[in-house]
C-alpha cells in the first residue's frame, strides 16, 4: 500500500525543525531550497489531514550561549537568539503559502504588526482548523531551548507526540557525528536519556516530556519520504517514551 493511502497514526503532531538544518549547504543563514523542500514534506502531512504546530531553532543564525561565548551578555544573545526563530517562522511560512497551505506564525514575544503573540485557546483553534501553526521566539524566556519550547507547546496544545527532525536519524549511545561506532536506539526511556546524558535533546526538555508523559520521536529531516513514513506509523529514528512496562 502506498504511505498517501495509509491513515496518519497521529492527528495531531508538534514537529521541531533544527535551525541549523536550514542552512543547507551554506554556513550561515537559510537555503530557499531547504525550505521548499520542507514546506512539500509538510504538505503531505496536511494532506492526509495531520493537525501540525511547528517549532524551529535559531541555531542557522544566533544562539546565546554561541554570542556569550564571544563576549555578549548572555539574556541579550538569547533574546537575539528567540528573535532568530522569528525569522525562520516568518522564511517557513512564507514557504508554506507559496505551496497554498494555510499558516500562523505566533511569537512568545509580542511582536505587533509583524506576528501574532501566543495565546494557546487561539493556536488550538487553528490547529483544529488545520492551519499550520509556528509557534516561535521560543519560550519567550532567556536560558532556555527551542527543544523546551517544542515540548512545551507540543504539551499545551495536546499534541500526540513530539517529533524532532534531526541531521541523525535517532539518538545514539554517543554522538554519531564524532563517534563513528555509535549505536542507534529505537526506543529508549525518559530515564536512559537523563541518566546517560544523551545530548541530542536538552535534559529540560526531556525532563518535560517525561514529567507529563509525552512521547518523542527523534529522525532524520534529510531523508526524503521519513516525516510521512513516521506519521503513518512507519519504524523511523528513535522513540523516547516511558519504556517497555
Ligand atoms: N547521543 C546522541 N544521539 C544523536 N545525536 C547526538 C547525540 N549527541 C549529540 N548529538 C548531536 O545532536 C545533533 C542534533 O541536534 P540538532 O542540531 O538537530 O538540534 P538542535 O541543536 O536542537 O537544533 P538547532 O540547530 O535548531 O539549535 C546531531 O547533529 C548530533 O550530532
Ligand atoms: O526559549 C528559548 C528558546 C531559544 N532561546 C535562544 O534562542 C537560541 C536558538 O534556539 P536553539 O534551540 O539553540 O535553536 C538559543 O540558543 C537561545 O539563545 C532562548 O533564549 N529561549
Amino acid at each position: 500500500m502506498n504511505t498517501n493511502e495509509r491513515n496518519a497514526k497521529y492527528k495531531r503532531i508538534l514537529l521541531k525543525l533544527s535551525g541549523e538544518a536550514l542552512m543547507g549547504d551554506q554556513e550561515f543563514g537559510i537555503d530557499p531550497k531547504v525550505l521548499d523542500r520542507m514546506a512539500l514534506e509538510i504538505g503531505q502531512l496536511v494532506g492526509i489531514g495531520v493537525q501540525i504546530g511547528l517549532v524551529i531553532g535559531g541555531g542557522n543564525l544566533f544562539r546565546g550561549a554561541a554570542l556569550h561565548a564571544a563576549g555578549m551578555e548572555r539574556v541579550t544573545g538569547d533574546h537575539m537568539g528567540m528573535l532568530a526563530t522569528v525569522m525562520n517562522g516568518l522564511a517557513m511560512r512564507d514557504a508554506l503559502e507559496r505551496c497554498n497551505i494555510r499558516t500562523r506564525v505566533m511569537s512568545a514575544i509580542p511582536m505587533s504588526g509583524v506576528v501574532e503573540h501566543y495565546d494557546r485557546r487561539s493556536a488550538i483553534r487553528y490547529l483544529t482548523a488545520g492551519d499550520v501553526v509556528i509557534f516561535s521566539a521560543g519560550t519567550g524566556n532567556p536560558f532556555f531551548t527551542t527543544d523546551s519550547a517544542a515540548c512545551l507547546r507540543g504539551i499545551e496544545v495536546d499534541a500526540d507526540v513530539v517529533i524532532k527532525a534531526t541531521k541523525v536519524d535517532g539518538v545514539y549511545d554517543k554522538d554519531p557525528v564524532r563517534f563513528a561506532d555509535a549505536v542507534k536506539y529505537q526506543r529508549l526511556s525518559y530515564d536512559e536519556a537523563l541518566d546517560q546524558k544523551l545530548e541530542v535533546m536538552d535534559l529540560t526538555a526531556i525532563c518535560l516530556v517525561r514529567d507529563q508523559g509525552m512521547p518523542v520521536r527523534v529522525f532524520n529531516m534529510n531523508k526524503p519520504g521519513a516525516l510521512l513514513n513516521l506519521v503513518v506509523g512507519g519504524q523511523e529514528g528513535t522513540l523516547i517514551d516511558q519504556g517497555e512496562a
